[in-house]
Order: structure tokens, then C-alpha cells, then sequence
């Protein structure tokens, strides 16, 4: 079994993006969505971000205006936009357009505790994905969007058709990372944010060393 790669999202400190670069964590997060606690705005600027040297830098969005995030894109030196709200097919596919063909989308589908008929819809919005997304991530459900540190029903991903490489996430700590095993298509990456901080957008690194060396 290929190991998941490591996501660690929700970052607001230069000295901790550093650290993490040096653990060759493979994505980093910074969250664009100014009613998070995480808002990457309220601590470092665009040009900040820009300067941050790794090929993994993700922008979170959460229903966002669609040129603020070319803009964002663009400004921060973005290679990966993750669209974490209720974005519909055909803003995804303007965004794909006009993007920078280089940068990634990654759709976020947020499972609340579906009954069997919402099961099909999901996997329809799973299915509709494949034509403007080039990878899917799973979350929790919640009014906040994200950031929760609240676990779905992993079992429920054994249900669905997974078509593209997904990213794993909702509450992800040491204490629930062996339940992987029960899925029958692993994730191409692991999620971390919340379970993993002194305080909101402040990482205990400590942790996430001791998580990375356990996947
Ligand atoms: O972290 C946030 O504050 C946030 C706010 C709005 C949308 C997404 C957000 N973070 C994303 O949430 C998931 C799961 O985080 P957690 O482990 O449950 O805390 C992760 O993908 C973050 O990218």
C-alpha cells in the first residue's frame, strides 16, 4: 500500500511553515475564508505567502467571489486552489478556465450523517467532479464548513465510486488514523488542522512529527 502523503492546513506562522517544509510535509494550508479563526490574512500578506518556497501551497476558499481567487492565486504564488463550500460544477469549470493550467483544484465533498438517499447523491456529486477537479477531499459536514475537528462516517466511503485521488480529512488525529485500514480505497493524502494546535492556526509540532512518523 502506497503511504498517504500529509496535508497540514489552517497555517498562520512563518517560523512553523518552515518547520513543516523541513519534515517534507507535502501540502500546506492556508485558509482564505475570513470566518475562519485560521484567516491567513489576519497574520501574514500575500506576498508572504508568495515567498513561501514549496509546490504544495494550497489556498482554502469557501464560496468565494471567483476572481478574488485568481487573484489570490496569483498574488500568493498558489498551487493548489481547494474549494471547500458549495461550489457548483460550472463556477468550477470557469475557474479551470481562466486558472493558471498549472495550479490544481481540489473540490471538497462535506458528508453530514447521510441517510442511504443522500448516499446516491453524493456519489453523484462525486462523478460530476471528474470533469473540472483533479482531486477530491472529504470533510466533515458542519454550519462552519470546516475546521470542526469532527470525524464522519469513514464507512461510508466504501460506498461510493471514488474516481480521482482524494484527500482524507475531518478530525484526523492519532487517535482515529488506524481506522484507514477499513477503507477500501486509501487516500492519496491525509488532512490534519485542528486536532493538531495550541490554539486556532498555532500547530503543535511536536504532534505532528510524532503523527508523521506513525502513518
Ligand atoms: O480550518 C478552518 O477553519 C476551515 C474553515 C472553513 C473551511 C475549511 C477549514 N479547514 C479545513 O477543514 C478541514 C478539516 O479540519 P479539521 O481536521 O476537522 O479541523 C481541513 O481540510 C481544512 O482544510
Amino acid at each position: 500500500m502506497m503511504k498517504p502523503k500529509l496535508k497540514v492546513c489552517g497555517l498562520t506562522k512563518l517560523d512553523q511553515i518552515q518547520e513543516l517544509i523541513s519534515m517534507n510535509t507535502a501540502f500546506i494550508g492556508f485558509i482564505f475564508y475570513e470566518k475562519s479563526p485560521r484567516y491567513v490574512l489576519n497574520h501574514l500578506s500575500l506576498e508572504d505567502i508568495s515567498k513561501v518556497n514549496h509546490q504544495g501551497k494550497v489556498g482554502v476558499f469557501v464560496n468565494e467571489d471567483l476572481n478574488k481567487i485568481l487573484e489570490t492565486a496569483e498574488k500568493a504564488n498558489l498551487n493548489f486552489i481547494q474549494l471547500h463550500g458549495d461550489e457548483s460544477e460550472n463556477f468550477i469549470s470557469e475557474l479551470k478556465e481562466k486558472l493558471n493550467p498549472e495550479i490544481g483544484i481540489i473540490k471538497v465533498i462535506r458528508i453530514g450523517s447521510e441517510k442511504p438517499e443522500g448516499a446516491s447523491s453524493i456519489q453523484e456529486t462525486i462523478t460530476r467532479q471528474l470533469k473540472t477537479s483533479n482531486y477530491l477531499l472529504f470533510d466533515t459536514d458542519s454550519k462552519a464548513f470546516g475546521g470542526t475537528g469532527k470525524q464522519f462516517d469513514w464507512t461510508l466511503l466504501n460506498e461510493f465510486e471514488i474516481p480521482l485521488p482524494y484527500f482524507l480529512s475531518g478530525g484526523i488525529s492519532e487517535e482515529n488514523i488506524d481506522n484507514i485500514k477499513i477503507l477500501n480505497q486509501k487516500p492519496f493524502a491525509l488532512d490534519i488542522n485542528s486536532k493538531f494546535e495550541l490554539n486556532a492556526g498555532n500547530k503543535d509540532l511536536d504532534k505532528i512529527s510524532f503523527f508523521k512518523a506513525k502513518m
